[in-house]
């Protein structure tokens, strides 16, 4: 649905100052109906990445495609026109203050030259949609920040879109409100089948509701895959900042001062163990005692969620030889479990530490 090709953005230098690089090398494809989340910190260029999917930024060099449209060849008019099948909805609504709910929602329809009838035809369904048919004739003022973005939903939704960009939708809202936000969103995308692209600095929010998800970093993607592979086994140390405090990869600073990052003589490897889906339960750690004559002293284990399938890690101290040791690696990776060696426990510091 979305394909962004080679795609760069450098904006001018302003007042004297070197121009600011945004965006670089960024190759990106969206599929029909999908909720593809961009995640990066402040200055990563998730603003810029998403204002050029609908060309609100031109971008320096590169191609953008929706819908098989290659909208960076369009000239202005036919630009605005293609526009209208991409919805936009804002971390601050952007909501008219003296417009009705109704009115708000109605606006693009009445920038578009639809008539009044088929205005009323459309703009009705979309409250509904959104649960705010009992706040038709109320005005922004009137609303909770949760009803704004609803009602910046169905404004989005006005023209038909077949793609919303979310920039940043639930970062003004409470815990609460941004589920219910978010459980709107995946409503919408399984009965309208729309492609939904969200920018977020949250990467609970992808979590929740997203199917795919692409890591910014420095205006580059660092990483991207299918939300459920980068949540379990995140790559880069960008993504790793992001996820592991939400699915409790990390090691308890209590355990973590016993690790030492180097080898060291008689350090023991600690590895930590993933286990997905039908796996998290696999009595992983005492076939690998028998197999391989190896004591594996467990350190911490959890299992975790994401998306109703399971995800478990389990932290061990590997005490055996060396080649016993890699060769339990090697048996654990052939059966798709997730193994990495996180570094080398201290002399003594279970011991010390208990
Ligand atoms: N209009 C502009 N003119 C010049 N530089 C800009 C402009 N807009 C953004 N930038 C710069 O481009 C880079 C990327 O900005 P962008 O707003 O896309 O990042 P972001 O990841 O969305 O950040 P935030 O989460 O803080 O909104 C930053 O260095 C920013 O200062």
């Amino acid at each position: 649905m979305i394909k962004l090709q080679s795609i760069e953005k450098t904006y001018p230098a302003r007042g004297g100052g070197a121009p600011v690089p945004a965006l670089s090398g960024i190759d990106l494809t969206v599929g029909r109906g999908e909720i593809f989340g961009i995640i990066g910190r402040s200055g990563a260029g998730k603003s810029t990445l998403l204002r050029t999917i609908n060309l609100l930024e031109t971008p320096t060099a590169g191609r953008v495609l929706v819908d098989g449209v290659e909208l960076t060849a369009l000239p202005a008019a036919e630009l605005r026109a293609a526009r209208r099948s991409i919805g936009m909805i804002f971390q601050h609504f952007n909501l008219l203050s003296s417009r009705t709910v109704y009115d708000n929602v109605a606006l693009p329809l009445e920038l578009a030259g639809v008539r009044k009838a088929a205005i009323r035809q459309a703009v009705d369904p979309l409250l509904e949609l959104v649960g705010l048919t009992d706040k038709r004739d109320r005005y922004p003022a009137e609303l909770s920040g949760g009803q704004k973005q609803r009602v910046g939903i169905a404004r989005a939704l006005a023209n038909g879109p077949k793609v919303l960009l979310s920039d940043e939708a639930t970062s003004a809202l409470d815990p609460e409100t941004t589920g219910q936000i978010l459980e709107l969103l995946a409503d919408i995308n399984r009965r309208l089948s729309l492609t939904i692209v969200l920018i977020t600095h949250e990467i609970a929010v992808i979590k929740e509701i997203g199917h795919r998800i692409a890591v910014l970093d420095g205006g580059r993607i660092v990483e991207k895959g299918a939300v459920f592979d980068v949540f379990a086994h995140p790559v880069h140390a960008t993504t790793r900042g992001f996820v592991d405090p939400v699915v409790n990869r990390g090691l308890p600073d209590s355990l973590r001062h016993r690790l030492s990052p180097v080898p060291a003589p008689d350090a023991n490897p600690v590895l930590r163990i993933t286990f997905t889906g039908d796996r998290a339960t696999s009595p992983v750690i005492s076939m690998l005692s028998r197999k391989f004559n190896l004591d594996l002293n467990i350190w911490h284990g959890q299992v975790d969620e994401i998306q109703g399938s399971p995800f478990g890690t389990l932290v061990v101290e590997a005490v055996g030889t060396t080649t016993a040791i890699e060769a339990a690696i090697s048996l654990l990776r052939v059966n798709n479990l997730g193994v990495e060696v996180i570094g080398h426990a201290l002399p003594g510091s279970l011991r010390a530490a208990g």
